[in-house]
This record gives structure tokens, sequence and C-alpha cells, in this order.
């Protein structure tokens, strides 16, 4: 489950397979992907002249299998810049392989894409963290991949990047020093945080002695995704900007019957997606005026 099979075809060829697939399709080139996290599929709404692909129409592409992700590219302009956004990731908990967890990320790059801008539906676990507040993501702690399953595991193939490679800047340092100005002068610096991200296998939520754990590590935001996508991205050589809503705390007391559900995150994405899409869509027209890019 964890690493890929490496009897299939090779797997650079299948990923120029797909990109050229969808190039022979799209009047696009984006140059920015985005990928939308639980219920936060309508950041893509504001896209001008789109074209959808769905998921199950794109050769050698994994389905969609958890509520809040519809399962399609889509394709578009925003502030005149072409941009691929997917609505719906996968994640570990749901049996893919880590190969294809991050399989569009690699068609991302053979598409052209320079920007990788992940988001996600996250747990607090800092103290000062409020539901609805928007965490830029300055780091993460990948804990499957500290165990060994990582995305990366299996043969390199040195065309997408090399054996070891550094992920000690990995999140943008310009990127998250504009997403912080952008906040102030959007009015948004009051909900808007920066922090460290946890992923975690899922698909259970947190035990509380879970969640102290992570709480002493130093660890601000916890999910179920994302960094087997950046650290794919990082590999190739894409810039990667990250962002996560935070949709509940995380309980760290006993006694409580606040409990966690999926149901819960959805609503709270459905309620902040404006405010994320309106972020993102300026962050984009940013990044060319300034020329960050
Ligand atoms: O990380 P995204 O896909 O936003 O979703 C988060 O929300 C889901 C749990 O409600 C999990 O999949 C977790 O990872
Ligand atoms: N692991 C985990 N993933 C989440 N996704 C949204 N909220 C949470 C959470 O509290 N824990």
């Amino acid at each position: 489950v964890f690493s890929r099979d490496v009897s299939c075809i090779p797997y650079y060829e299948e990923c120029q397979k797909t990109a050229d697939w969808l190039l022979s399709r799209t009047k696009h080139k984006p140059k920015f992907a985005i990928i939308c996290g639980s219920g936060l599929g309508m950041l893509a709404e504001t896209l001008q002249d789109q074209e959808v692909f769905k998921y199950s129409d794109i050769p050698n592409f994994p389905q969609s299998t958890v509520q809040g992700h519809v399962g399609q590219l889509v394709f578009g302009e925003l502030k005149r810049k072409a941009c691929v956004y997917m609505q719906g990731r996968f994640h570990m908990y749901e049996g893919h392989s880590l190969y294809k967890v991050t399989f569009p990320v690699r068609v991302f790059k053979q598409l052209g894409v320079e920007t990788l801008i992940v988001t996600n539906a996250a747990g607090s676990l800092a103290d000062s963290y409020k539901v609805g507040d928007i965490m830029v993501i300055k780091d993460h702690v990948n804990f499957p991949g500290l165990a060994g399953y990582n995305a990366l595991s299996g043969p390199n193939d040195e065309r997408f990047g090399p054996r070891f490679p550094s992920m000690s800047d990995t999140y943008d340092k310009d990127l998250r020093g504009l997403a912080l100005d952008l906040s102030i002068k959007l009015g948004y610096s009051h909900f808007v945080q920066e922090g460290v991200y946890c992923m975690v296998g899922g698909p259970n939520f947190e035990t509380i002695a879970e969640a102290r754990l992570l709480h002493k590590l130093g660890i601000d935001a916890v999910g179920m995704s994302t960094a087997p996508e950046v650290v794919v991205a990082k590999h190739c050589g894409l810039k990667v900007f990250g962002l996560s809503l935070i949709t509940n705390q995380v309980l760290k007391e006993y006694g409580s019957n606040e409990a966690v559900n999926h149901e819960k995150v959805l609503e709270i994405s459905k309620k902040r997606a404006g405010i994320l899409q309106d972020f993102v869509t300026e962050l984009v027209a940013q990044i060319n005026s300034n020329n960050t890019n």
C-alpha cells in the first residue's frame, strides 16, 4: 500500500502520458496548481474560462473516495494567470499507495506548473488558534515519512529529482512573507497564523494522549494529508506554499463530549471557503505582480 509497485510501467513515462493527454485537451498552460482540501473544492469556482476533467476520464488517475473531495481537475484563469485546481485529493488512509497519492503533483510538474499551493482542513493543537483561523504552513512533521512510509521510497528517478532531497526550506519563505503581508492588507491578520502542520496516517482522529504528545512536540495543526504531496513537489523542484484551515480544536483534556467528526470539518470548510478563496486569488495575483515567482 505504501510504496509504489516497481513492476508497473515506468513511472516517469506514465506521468508524461497523463500530462500529454491533458495538454492535448486544454488550451491552458498552468503555472500554478492548487490542491483543495476537505470541503474546499469551491476554491476553484472563481476560475475563468474553465475546462473540467473528471478523474475517472484521465488516464492513470486514481479516484476520490472521501466525502468533500469531488474528483476532478479544473483548468482556468485566475487574474489572467493559468491555474489547475485539484478538486479532491488522495489520502494514504484511503488505501492508495503514496505513489498514487502524489501522482498528480508529478503530472503538474510535467504540465509546466512552477508553484504548488496546498490547502487542507486541520485540527488545532496551538492554544491560541480558533476554529476558522487560517494557518500559513511554515514547516511540517511528516510522521508517516519519518516511519518509512515516504512517497520517495523505492527506486529514485533522477529525471524527477535527487535521491536525497533537502527539506529544510520546503515552504517558500518569500511566498510565506507575501501571504502574511497580504493578510494585513486584506484585514485578515487577526485570523491568519503561521505554524507547523503535522501529518498523521489517520483515518481516526487523535486520542487525548496523542493530542498531548503532538502538542508537546510543538505542532500547531494536525491533519491526514499534504506532507507526501509537498515532499514530492520539493523533490521535483516546485515552489511550495500551504494553507491549513482550522476546522476544529483537537481535544487535549479528558471528559469533554465535544468530539470532532468529518461532518463538522466539512461544515467549517464550507463556511470559510470563501475567505480562503479570496486569499488564494489575491496571492496568485501578487506573486506575479511582485515577480516573486
Ligand atoms: O487534509 P484534507 O484532505 O483537507 O482533509 C482533512 O480532513 C479529513 C478529516 O475530516 C482528513 O482527510 C484530513 O486530512
Ligand atoms: N488528524 C486530524 N485530521 C483532521 N482534519 C481536520 N481536523 C482534523 C483533526 O483534528 N485531526
